[in-house]
């Protein structure tokens, strides 16, 4: 594939080329010819800093909605190898969508890809695609490592207009934990600087002069080093939400001496810290998403409100008539009890309730938009994504919470006659529904919880008490997912069993699969603890478990539980039944011995167990009593509380270097949304709510000037003193491009 053209830069350090190329018909292999991004800026001029440094952040925005099935875009360049130094390799990376979720990929080379679900991701994705190395002059010993990391993020909420924005950086990571920005000249010569600064100085400080430092870049290093492009699992970061991470990242030529960071220590403390999550993404993804999902759910905007005047014949004069837009449809989240995991959030993440409809003439209110219905099984909780606040916990299959309420529809000129102004020319947008990036947690809801260490017999156990046919092998983690069962002693007494994946030592800190399913075990009432008789020490391997029990929650170890010595048919195990016994009982605990795979013993640990569980539903019914009746609206109550927020209460923010007044209140933020410039009254409502609710005042009492820039919502305006109250300024901010700005004064 014969590189593109590649526009010469006019800057003095590496900026990369954005271009895109459509995909044709047949396959990823063939392509079109090149073709600029139609909506893509020029790379935007980098800001020039004292000192000779200049940031090296260069953009390119990707529409994915004009690209029907995929983008390609040159991400950056590096200097290849020897025999040809100075000739731009290529960094591709494609843009596609696969099954309706757009992903991004990222070329790290001839052969490698990174792939990354965009959709996991909210606030975007670092990636390291290069690396470079460099020394101080007259210095032996390297500088440091610098690494070309390119971040690729997506705008909005990934509905309409969804942006990718991939961007470049060439950071240099002086010392351990510190990182300094690092600008490479475009074409690497023998005597060429990379200029290092510091980003935590200030740009336009004065301290930021005596940080630089100028590296003369070594160019026999950087061949070595730098040329290879290597991707590295610990460099990618996500923004929120480990649980859902996806990353395939291969590099076929990447050569363990060559590019591995952590022999020198250099980057021993980030190998330190992804640790655990290295351990985590051995899981595999299906597990991930058993029990935890990330959704978006977004309420029903209102419909617009019209202005409409009454023509009828014989009626010279009709009044106005324009009708009311509709509510904007609402979330609600309903327990659903035929669903048992939230698998299903896996295909679906976004819940949008429905528009309302405009209102009509002749004052008919536009209808309301539809309503959604976010299923979900018993034992979810749902959190806020960022700041993961609890707010619901649905336990019982039928429990339906509203959780997002739709917006209010406007109001049409019917609604604004009034003595003074009988032929309004006024009406109101719908108000904006709200929305929100949600986390669901499932905790399971079972009486009883199997757990013991790995092969133990508990999924054995579970299928010879109950109807449930889980897997059974004989080697550890047989058992991924938990198994649930029920267990009828009689026709009235039955009991929800669940088989729990083995628990390891470290299991509390990740290891194994226990940390995943650990977090069930605390719903259950009682536990079932199995003991592999066959083990070397099955003393030792109970007080292992018991302590990771103890390690993971206080409150698990606390529970009321049996203990079953399993295996009893085999010789090995009943030899060691007897100190078991002895030892147990030492502590206060009457074990029980069964062989699982021979039903002996069952009856009697069916029976420990359940008596254990009436005792424990008896204890809670008396402590539940105090609770009272539950509110599952809270959420919906607390928006619309928030939303009826008076316009007076606001508060002013000023931004001395751009000489910017924010506004920022509920109340007049919404009234400014919902506010519609295509009729002609409505600046005048809008001025003269800024008067009324106290703006102007509060705006000249602290001194705003002529020509300053007062924004409100996603409204900005400029001041005017002559009239002395804001008006719009004719560049004004906001999402609908369609609307004209009136002009005046
Ligand atoms: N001899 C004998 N073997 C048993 C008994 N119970 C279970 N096993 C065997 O032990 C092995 C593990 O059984 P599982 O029920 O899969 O064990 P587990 O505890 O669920 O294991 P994980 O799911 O991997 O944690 C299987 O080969 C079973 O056939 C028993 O009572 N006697
Ligand atoms: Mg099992």
């Amino acid at each position: 594939m014969a590189p593109p053209a590649v526009a010469a830069s006019a800057f003095p350090f590496r900026l990369f080329t954005a271009e895109a190329r459509r995909n044709t018909k047949s396959g990823r292999g063939k392509r079109s010819a090149a073709r600029p991004l139609k909506s893509s800026p020029p790379p935007r001029p980098p800001s020039s800093v004292s000192g000779g440094g200049v940031a090296a952040t260069t953009f390119t925005r990707l529409p994915l909605r004009d690209a029907p099935e995929s983008v390609e875009v040159t991400l950056d360049r590096f200097p290849t190898a020897p025999a040809n130094p100075g000739a731009p390799a290529l960094t591709r990376g494609s843009v596609q969508r696969l099954d309706g979720e757009e992903e991004f990929e990222a070329g790290l080379g001839p052969n490698s890809v990174a792939r990354i679900p965009l959709r996991d991701s909210t606030d975007g994705v670092e990636l390291t695609i290069g690396q470079f190395e460099a020394r101080a002059a007259g210095r032996k010993s390297t500088g440091g490592r610098g690494f070309t990391r390119q971040m690729v993020e997506r705008l909005g909420d990934g509905s309409e207009g969804e942006e990718l924005v991939v961007s470049s950086l060439d950071v240099f990571e002086v010392k351990r934990g510190r990182r300094a920005r690092a600008l490479v000249p475009e074409v690497l010569d023998d005597d060429d600087d990379v200029v290092v600064f510091d980003p935590d100085y200030g740009v336009d400080s004065d301290e930021e002069e005596e940080e630089f430092e100028m590296f003369p870049f070594d160019q026999r290093h950087h061949e070595e080093a730098g040329a290879v492009p290597r991707a590295d699992l610990g460099e990618v970061e996500y923004g929120e939400g480990e649980d859902d991470d996806e990353v395939v990242v291969f590099h076929p030529d990447y050569d363990e001496d060559e590019g591995d960071v952590d022999d020198d220590g250099y980057d021993d403390e980030e190998a330190e810290a992804g640790e655990g999550e290295a351990k985590e993404k051995g899981v595999p993804a299906v597990m991930r998403c058993f029990d935890t999902a990330k959704i978006f759910a977004k309420a029903g905007d209102g419909g617009n409100g019209v202005v409409a005047f009454r023509r009828e014949k014989y009626v010279p004069y009709g009044g106005p008539s324009g009708g009311d837009g509709g509510r904007g449809g609402d979330v609600y989240v309903q327990v659903d009890g035929e669903m048992n995991s939230l698998l299903p959030f896996r295909k679906s993440v976004h819940f949008r309730a429905g528009r309302g409809a405009h209102g009509m003439g002749q004052q008919q209110a536009g209808a309301k938009g539809e309503d959604v219905v976010v299923k979900v099984p018993p034992g979810t909780v749902v959190r806020t994504s960022d700041g993961g606040v609890e707010l619901l916990e649905l336990m019982r299959p039928g429990q339906r919470a509203l959780l997002l309420p739709g917006g209010r529809g406007g109001r049409g000129n019917a609604a604004f006659k009034s003595g003074a102004n009988k032929v309004p020319r006024i009406a109101e947008k719908g108000e904006k529904g709200p929305e929100m990036w949600l986390e669901l947690e499932l905790k399971l809801v079972a009486d009883v919880g199997i757990v013991g260490a790995p092969n133990a017999g508990k999924s054995t156990l579970l299928s010879v008490i109950s109807a449930a046919k889980p897997a059974i092998a004989n080697y550890p983690f047989t058992t991924l997912l938990p198994n649930l069962g029920v267990v009828s002693l009689d026709f009235d007494a039955t009991m929800v069993v669940a088989d729990l994946p083995g628990l390891l030592e470290g299991a509390h800190r990740g290891y194994g699969l226990g940390h995943e399913f650990l977090r069930h075990s605390e719903r259950c009432s009682v536990l079932v603890h199995v003991v592999d008789g066959s083990a070397q020490q099955p003393e030792y391997e109970f007080e292992a478990v018991r302590l990771e029990l103890e390690l993971f929650s206080p409150s698990l170890v606390d529970k009321p539980y049996v203990v079953v010595f399993n295996k009893m048919d085999l010789p090995e195990a009943s030899e060691r039944w007897n100190t078991f016994r002895e030892k147990v009982q030492s502590e206060g605990i009457e074990p029980f011995c069964i062989s699982a795979i021979n039903r002996q013993g069952m009856q009697d640990v069916i029976h420990a167990a359940y008596k254990l569980l009436q005792k424990e539903r008896q204890r809670m019914k008396e402590t539940e009593g105090w609770s009272g009746p539950e509110n599952l609206n809270h959420v919906s109550d607390a928006i619309k509380k928030e939303r009826r927020a008076p316009m007076n209460e606001f508060e002013v923010f000023h931004d001395k270097g751009t000489n910017t007044w924010n506004v920022v209140g509920a109340g007049i933020e919404r009234f400014v949304q919902m506010t519609n410039w295509q009729y002609s009254d409505s600046l005048k409502r809008f001025q003269h709510a800024l008067e009324a609710c106290g703006v102007n005042r509060a705006l000249s009492k602290q001194g705003v000037k002529e020509g300053d820039t007062v924004i409100i919502g996603e409204m900005e305006m400029v001041w005017n003193n002559e009239t002395d109250r804001a008006r719009p300024s004719k560049t004004m901010n906001t999402q609908d491009d369609a609307v004209r700005w009136p002009e005046f004064g």
